[in-house]
């Protein structure tokens, strides 16, 4: 049986400020729930009836206190994260702004903080997040991933007093539908990895590392291209 196999997803969203004149990104450190002890972008679930656009724009609003307009909120990717005998997949709509209205403000979840593109702490961000967000910040966007992510051997975790905790965020999102393991039409970009490993030396960033990726320069056009024996709900550009 695959380890990757999933049978449904949870849709989730996941948002870049850039700072184009300052060569900068917005990041906020995520104080508790999943992910926790991290760098990252900005996001969470989305809620039933919700786009996954105003699913991102509110969790923007809850999280760092800014509102985007929707016409500025452009896709950036759509990543499917897949957890080793996990069989509920993360669906994660990534868009990226340029712009913003309102004060930028920590709140009980996150910490924003701004990091100069050069600067940016991959290793205390989610393992996944340094092959896509370059893709975002050099403009080679829209892309497309599959990424599957196991847990680090139990010696190197459990050092890890300030992992991330739990894998499942809890969610009333899932959806149903066709499941197809078609992937997405190949672009121009197609890269893959198989069992990256860390030194034990390294920064943590968390109790996961990437199993395999493959990240490609194009968005599926339909729902069931998504899909790897799983659900998607609505997809939107
Ligand atoms: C596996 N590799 C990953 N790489 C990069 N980012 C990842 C991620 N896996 C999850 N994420 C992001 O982590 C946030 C969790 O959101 P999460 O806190 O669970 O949602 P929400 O705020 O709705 O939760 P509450 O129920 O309010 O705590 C959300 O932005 C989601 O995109």
């Amino acid at each position: 049986m695959d380890p990757f196999r999933i049978t449904s997803t949870k849709v989730l969203t996941l948002v870049t400020v850039i700072d184009k004149q300052n060569q900068r990104i917005l990041l906020g450190y995520k104080k508790r729930g999943f992910g926790a002890h991290l760098w990252n972008g900005f996001g969470g679930k989305v809620e039933p009836g919700e786009t996954p656009k105003e699913g991102a724009i509110r969790e923007l609003e809850e999280e760092a206190g800014i509102t985007v307009h929707p016409d500025k909120l452009q896709k950036t990717g759509l990543l499917l994260f897949l957890f080793e005998n996990d069989t509920v997949g993360l669906e994660t709509h990534v868009y990226k702004a340029y712009e913003y209205e309102g004060e930028i403000r920590e709140c009980d979840e996150m910490r924003p903080q701004w990091f100069d593109f050069a600067d940016i702490p991959y290793s205390q961000m989610w393992p996944d997040d340094e092959t896509w967000l370059p893709l975002t910040l050099k403009g080679q966007d829209p892309f497309f991933g599959r990424i599957c992510l196991k847990r680090r051997p139990l010696t190197e975790s459990a050092s890890l007093e300030n992992g991330v905790s739990g894998l499942n965020p809890s969610s009333s999102t899932a959806s149903s539908g066709s499941t197809t393991s078609t992937a997405a039409s190949a672009g121009n970009l197609s890269t893959t990895m198989t069992n990256t490993s860390f030194t034990a030396d390294q920064p943590s960033n968390g109790p996961f590392e990437i199993f395999d990726y493959h990240l490609e320069h194009s968005l599926p056009s339909a729902p069931h291209e998504i899909a790897l024996d799983g659900t998607v709900a609505s997809y939107e550009n």
